[in-house]
């Protein structure tokens, strides 16, 4: 007998999905979004690319295949905690729009946001040492270096880091959630 099984990515809790170049500061605002909703005792998830590339997707690369099927897990398990009322955080580079866009579709109360800071900014800052490397043509593959990023055409918000400071983005994402002020 074949078991009917609800669609994976029905339920009330919110998605909020930051895309954008290493270093354009995705975790620093995911990490202290996280905070101020766990503060406020929200059922609230993280799911970082760097942890997500440790366990789900163990073994991966950075082709466009890998990538892909990365962003498809993070997607899938979001919706699955997303279905029992938890806001889930994604922060992964997630550069390819089709896929992105394919992604975010399955879920139902989804905010994509565009974490913006220019390639000069993210090298300046090389928060991992990657783009000294990526630059020296060491690291094959790189986002924003040699592998391409695809900047969604109409985030649902667009937070320049550059030009605002971390408490700024929380203040914005609050307000785009709903919840006013931090
Ligand atoms: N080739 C290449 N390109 C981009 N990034 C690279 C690469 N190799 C390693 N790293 C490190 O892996 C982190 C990105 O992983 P993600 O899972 O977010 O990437 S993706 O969404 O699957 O494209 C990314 O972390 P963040 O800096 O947090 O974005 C890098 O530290
Ligand atoms: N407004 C800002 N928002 C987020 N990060 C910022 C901001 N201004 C400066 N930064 C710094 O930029 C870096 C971003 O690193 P990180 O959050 O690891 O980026 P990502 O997760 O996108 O790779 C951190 O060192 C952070 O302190």
């Amino acid at each position: 007998m074949t078991a009917t099984l609800p669609h994976p990515t029905q339920g009330t809790g919110r998605v909020v999905w930051f895309t954008g170049l290493s270093g354009a500061g995705k975790s620093t605002l995911a990490t202290a979004l996280y905070q101020e909703l766990q503060a406020r005792g929200e059922a609230v998830e993280l799911l970082d690319g760097d942890a997500v590339r440790e366990n789900l997707s163990k073994g991966l690369g950075f082709s466009k295949a890998d990538r892909d099927t990365n962003i498809r897990r993070i997607g899938f398990v979001a919706g699955l905690l997303a279905k029992h009322g938890v806001t889930v955080l994604v922060s992964a580079i997630s550069p390819y729009r089709d896929t992105r866009n394919e992604v975010l579709a399955t879920l139902p109360a989804a905010l994509e946001v565009f974490v913006d800071a220019p390639l000069e900014v993210v090298t300046e800052r090389d928060v991992k040492g990657l783009y000294l490397k990526a630059l020296a043509g060491e690291i094959p593959h790189f986002t924003g270096v040699s592998d391409p990023y695809e900047a969604p055409l109409t985030p649902d918000l667009h937070l320049r880091t550059d030009q605002i400071s971390v408490q700024e983005g929380v203040q914005q994402l609050l307000e785009r959630l709903g919840l006013g002020e931090a």
